[in-house]
């Protein structure tokens, strides 16, 4: 739960010199962040039906040089006259002279003890904003639920680059489920403001969190699933370098990545433990596995040197990638090396200015078939994990050329199938609209039937320079979210009316 945010004021609704209309913010009481931040994420039941929950936070007038304020250079900066106790220090101790630069020496620093960085006003505004929030950050011992669909976020560190460029971290990641991004702001009299939105998901996970905990809660559940003859999907849906790939296919170091560490490798890993265990072991099952990659509306498999498949649809409506090399695996690690193969073959070939990985979907396939005498073995349960184009990649309409495009035009169309194939299973409804995409096409079997479980994943980069895309991102897991919500309200609405009408019943 979050404690009481510094003095909240409202931001009014004012033309800024640019002309846009900067939004306005009714004054959230501090009581309304207590209530919003405190609800149990294990009940999908809000008290407000809008997830996303605007907290103006507006310091005092701050002007435009939001540089620190400097002071005049010491006399001992000019040279006249020396600090004796730098002297001393050198004298007495070569090693701490060099850790401890004498005081006019030292670069000035903020609050918080960082060099001052460009937005430094920002940065401290977040800091103050996030000395007020109680964070219970997710743990091993935390419940995890079964859910049909799941919808979670995944924030990552601060990279390198962003760390050199001095970038500001905007988002924080309270807990329970929730998310809060800090949106740096300015009104038209040059008051910077932060515009403090809350989410919330079924789990959050902040930048400490590690891959093995991303799985134990989101795809982990789903793998036991297949057994019991469900088709499970799990997504990583996020911008260009939010870390989708680096959570289901491996840690990174450097370029090098550790397969063996990703939400691929650890749902292999258990489908073994699962295929061996004394309860599923009379059903006789063999796992197979597939790896292809979605471009252009075009699949291509990474398990056959990127060979071009077509997708088809028989008479029973049984959609097919014709042609799809499916592997007959018996451990973990014969897994993990087709994950390496596919991973290398997808990135082969590719220059910076043709990325095609951040540009296309790769769906790995883990699929139980029942040992049977027929030439095509029956399919008991199917697990799908599928890395997402990089979703800036379908609002990116700045482009001229032609083919980029079309590539946006079809990224976006995929990821809005998605969405309303998810929304859709969700609201059990007959009609899923599936042949929108290829992606959605060749996943056809998660979004049919009862026996479909989902989990999405959506990953945001912290930094300050990605904020749209990071709320582009939010929007768009809250819009799916938000829909299985309202649903499970409903059932819930209807089981409580059913119970007063039984109650009430002579
Ligand atoms: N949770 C994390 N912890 C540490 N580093 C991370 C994390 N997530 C991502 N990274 C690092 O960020 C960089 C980009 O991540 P990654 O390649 O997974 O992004 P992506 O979303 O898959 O991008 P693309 O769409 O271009 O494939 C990598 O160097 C990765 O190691």
């Amino acid at each position: 739960m979050f404690q009481a945010p510094p003095p909240v004021t409202a931001a009014i609704s004012s033309e800024s010199s640019d002309g846009s209309v900067e939004r306005v913010h009714s004054a959230v009481p501090p009581s309304s962040v207590l209530t919003n931040s405190g609800i149990p994420n294990q009940q999908r039941k809000k008290n407000d039906s809008k997830t996303a929950q605007s907290l103006p936070f507006v310091c005092e007038a701050i002007k435009e040089n939001d540089e620190p304020e400097r002071k005049p250079p010491s006399i001992a900066a000019k040279g006249r006259r020396k600090s004796t106790v730098a002297q001393e220090l050198i004298k007495g101790n070569k090693r701490l002279s060099c850790a401890i630069k004498p005081p006019e020496m030292q670069t000035k620093r903020g609050k918080f003890g960082e060099a001052s960085r460009p937005n430094q006003k920002f940065y401290e505004m977040i800091q103050n904003f996030r000395e007020t929030l109680e964070i219970t950050p997710i743990s091993t011992t935390d419940l995890i639920e079964a859910y049909k669909i799941c919808v979670c976020v995944r924030k990552r560190p601060l990279n390198k680059q962003e760390m050199n460029r001095k970038e500001i971290d905007v988002v924080s990641v309270p807990g329970n489920g929730a998310l809060l991004v800090h949106e740096p702001k300015q009104k038209v009299d040059l008051t910077k403001y932060l515009d403090n939105q809350v989410f919330h998901f079924d789990y959050s996970f902040d930048e400490t969190t590690t891959n093995d905990m991303v799985y134990k809660f989101t795809a982990k559940p789903l793998v036991q699933s297949i057994f019991e003859s469900c088709m499970a999907t799990c997504f990583a849906y996020g911008q260009t370098g939010s870390g989708k790939t680096h959570t289901m296919g491996g840690d990174f170091t450097g370029k090098q990545q550790n397969s063996a560490k990703g939400i691929y490798a650890l749902a292999a890993q258990d489908v073994f433990h699962y295929l061996n265990h004394r309860r599923y072991a009379d059903l006789d099952l063999s796992v197979y596995v597939s790896f292809f990659e979605i471009y252009n509306g075009k699949v291509y498999d990474l398990l056959n040197k990127k060979a071009k498949l077509r997708v088809l649809e028989d008479d029973r409506q049984q959609v097919q990638v014709v042609g799809l090399e499916e592997v007959y695996v018996t451990t973990a690690e014969e897994v993990i090396r087709m994950i390496q193969t596919g991973s290398a073959c997808r990135t082969s070939g590719q220059t910076s200015a043709n990325a095609n990985s951040s540009r296309s979907h790769a769906v790995l396939q883990i699929v139980l078939r029942r040992n049977d005498r027929a030439t095509t073995l029956p399919l008991h349960g199917k697990f799908s994990l599928v890395d997402l184009a990089g979703n800036e990649r379908g609002t990116d309409v700045s482009s001229n050329d032609r083919s980029t495009l079309v590539e946006t035009a079809e990224i976006n169309r995929s990821l809005l199938a998605l969405k309303e194939c998810i929304r859709s299973l969700g609201k059990n409804s007959d009609h899923i609209p599936f042949r929108m995409s290829t992606l959605t096409k060749v996943l056809r079997d998660s979004f049919i039937g009862e026996n479909s479980k989902t989990c999405m994943i959506a990953m945001v980069s912290p930094g300050m320079a990605s904020c749209e895309y990071t709320m582009n991102t939010l929007r768009y897991d809250t819009n799916v979210y938000d829909a299985i919500s309202q649903v499970a309200d409903l059932e819930e609405k209807v089981y409580v009316e059913l119970q007063v009408v039984f109650l009430t019943l002579p």
